[in-house]
């Protein structure tokens, strides 16, 4: 069963300064998210913070049906499950690290004596052990995402939600949220996030989606996708008998007949390395309208 299923998912906002017009942002948007991180990609504006907000039901969409563990996303139940990391949330800043854990636990409703362990692991886990005390004024952006990544997961979600959980950090940062992020998976959990570090979601998701103009252009595991933009092929090669190296770029077309001529002229293959599109080119051919070019 999927943990989280999308269907037909619509919505409009008015626009104007009548609010007469109407702005399709989403279009009809349909995707499932199982046990695995799935990472939302898409240029600004595409709805990718839209679609989260209607998830968490924050925002009634016009049509479409939104499960989450099989239940309506409606469901109070499910809510206990999910943990959510907005894009831009708002925290006060003359608080300190341990009283914005301790207002998010009095909202979970996590009892006094187990919160000191549940803090310690959590602080660990993002790198923040010894700074609790200090007011977020002096933490970094970065501090700061990470406590707010650290404090979704106070009521041990089994489903997390991140808008852009690695917005604004610096490659250590991005790294401690990756790490978290592939640890909730080996614990058995579900991980939808949406970033614009396109390199940071090619390693980290198992499967992608792109979305364009409220649109899903593509759903696919990174892998596969990779593999199906194949540009062209990087061939090692060598005279039968000979230990010097040869090596040519050619084309996916080339491929066979290549082969084929270095077959018959006596020569043997010793590698052949794919040359493939990055996620992020793959990204760049979507928005640009050429996203079958392939
Ligand atoms: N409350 C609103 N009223 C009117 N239009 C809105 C509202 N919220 C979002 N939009 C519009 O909906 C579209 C999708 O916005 P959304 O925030 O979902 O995009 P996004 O993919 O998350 O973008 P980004 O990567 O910049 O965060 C945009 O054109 C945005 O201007």
């Amino acid at each position: 069963m999927a943990i989280l299923s999308v269907k037909n998912l619509q919505k409009s906002y008015k626009k104007g300064f009548l609010k007469k017009e109407s702005v399709k942002v989403l279009k009809g948007v349909n995707f499932e998210v199982s046990r695995e991180i799935f990472g939302f990609i898409g240029p600004n504006g595409a709805g990718k913070t839209t679609t989260m907000k209607a998830i968490m039901g924050f925002i009634f969409p016009d049509s479409g049906e939104i499960r989450i563990f099989g239940k309506l996303n409606t469901d109070v139940s499910v809510k206990r499950k999910v943990g959510f990391l907005p894009e831009r949330p708002y925290v006060p800043l003359s608080i300190t690290g341990k009283e914005y854990l301790d207002f998010c636990a009095d909202v979970y409703g996590i009892p006094y004596y187990k919160r000191r362990k549940k803090y310690l692991k959590l602080l660990e886990l993002v790198e923040l052990v010894g700074v609790e005390e200090r007011k977020l004024s002096s933490y970094s952006k970065g501090m700061v995402q990470r406590l707010l990544f650290a404090a979704t997961l106070l009521n041990e979600p089994e489903f997390l939600i991140l808008d852009e959980p690695m917005s604004g950090l610096d490659p250590v940062g991005r790294s401690v949220i990756a790490s978290v992020i592939r640890r909730l998976k080996e614990e058995g959990k579900a991980v939808f996030y949406s970033s614009h570090i396109i390199q940071d979601v090619e390693r980290l998701s198992d499967k992608v989606a792109i979305i364009v103009g409220g649109e899903i252009k593509l759903i696919d595991s990174v892998s596969s996708l990779i593999s199906k933009f194949i540009t062209g092929y990087t061939l090692v090669y060598r005279k039968v008998g000979e230990s010097s190296l040869l090596s040519k770029e050619i084309s996916r077309q080339e491929l066979w007949s290549f082969l084929e001529k270095l077959r018959r002229e006596g020569y043997e293959i010793v590698a052949v390395e794919p040359k493939s599109l990055s996620l992020e080119d793959i990204l760049v051919s979507f928005i640009k309208g050429s996203g079958g070019m392939i």
